[in-house]
Parts: structure tokens; sequence; C-alpha cells
């Protein structure tokens, strides 16, 4: 199983997605900055490590909210993807492996395209970035 741990940073009715790079699965879809948890960590240090490494930002792993996840097939294996919900961190997020970031209002993210396992997410966030405007 694929165990992966991924960031809807708020930012009032915005939140933030990242652009797949060229050679790597998926290439070219928008998706919320993330990775998969290494053994022994918790999912709060793993999306802490992986948002310093992706964004070049500081997360108190004491931050992340849980908010929701989704459970699909993902290339022959089988994908848990955990959703937090963050509001705050510190330093400015950079593209350090993504091709690009974007902050995204709702109207902008149902354009984008997104893995198949986010879809899900959608409703989810319309309820919480609904409640930021
Ligand atoms: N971070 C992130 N990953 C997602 C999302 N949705 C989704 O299907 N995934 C999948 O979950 C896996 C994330 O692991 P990863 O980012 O470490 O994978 P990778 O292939 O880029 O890294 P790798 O080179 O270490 O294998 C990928 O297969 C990715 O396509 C999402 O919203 N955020």
């Amino acid at each position: 199983m694929l165990l992966v741990v991924a960031a809807a940073m708020v930012r009032g009715d915005q939140v933030l997605v990242q652009q797949r790079p060229e050679g790597t699965q998926m290439a070219g879809l928008w998706e919320f900055p993330g990775g998969k948890i290494e053994p022994g960590e918790s999912p709060e240090s793993a999306l802490a490590r992986e948002l310093r490494e992706e964004l070049g930002i500081e997360v108190n792993p004491a931050a992340p909210v849980p908010l929701t996840f989704a459970s699909a097939p993902l290339g022959g294996r089988h994908l848990l993807l955990l959703l937090y919900r963050l509001d705050s961190w510190q330093g400015t997020p950079e593209p350090h492996h993504a091709n690009a970031l974007r902050w995204a209002d709702m109207a902008t993210l149902r354009t984008l395209p997104m893995p198949p396992a986010d879809l899900p997410f959608l409703g989810v966030l319309d309820a919480l970035l609904g409640r930021q405007a």
C-alpha cells in the first residue's frame, strides 16, 4: 500500500496546488504538496519533511489538522492519501520540485487537471473554503 500525506494549505478562500513535473507519473497534473510516509514517521512529521523539501517552508508538526482521505487504486498498487488542512507555516512556498505553484480558489481549482484520487476532495474543500470567504 502506498501511504501518502498531503496538505491543503489555506490562505483566505484559496488553497495551494503544485504542478507535477515532466518525467514523473501524472506529469502536468495539479496536486497538493506532500509525499510518501517513510517507515517510522508519523503522518504529521512526514508532512513537515515533505513541505520543507518541496516548498522550503517550516511546519510545526502540531499544526496540520486531519481533513479527509482518499482510497484509490494507483498503477497496480493501492493509494491511501491522507489530506490535512494547514493554516500556518513559516516562510514563503517556492516550487523546489514542482513545475509551478498556484494559489487557487474553488472556481479555479475545478478547472485544473488533478489526479483521479483528488477529485473527491473538491466537495470537502468547497465547504472549507466557502467558510473562509
Ligand atoms: N503529494 C501528492 N501526491 C498525490 C496526490 N494525489 C495523488 O494521486 N498522489 C500520488 O501519490 C504519490 C505521492 O508520492 P510522491 O510525491 O512521493 O511520489 P513521486 O513519484 O513524486 O516521488 P518518488 O520519486 O519518491 O516516487 C504519487 O504517486 C502521486 O501521484 C496529491 O494530491 N498530492
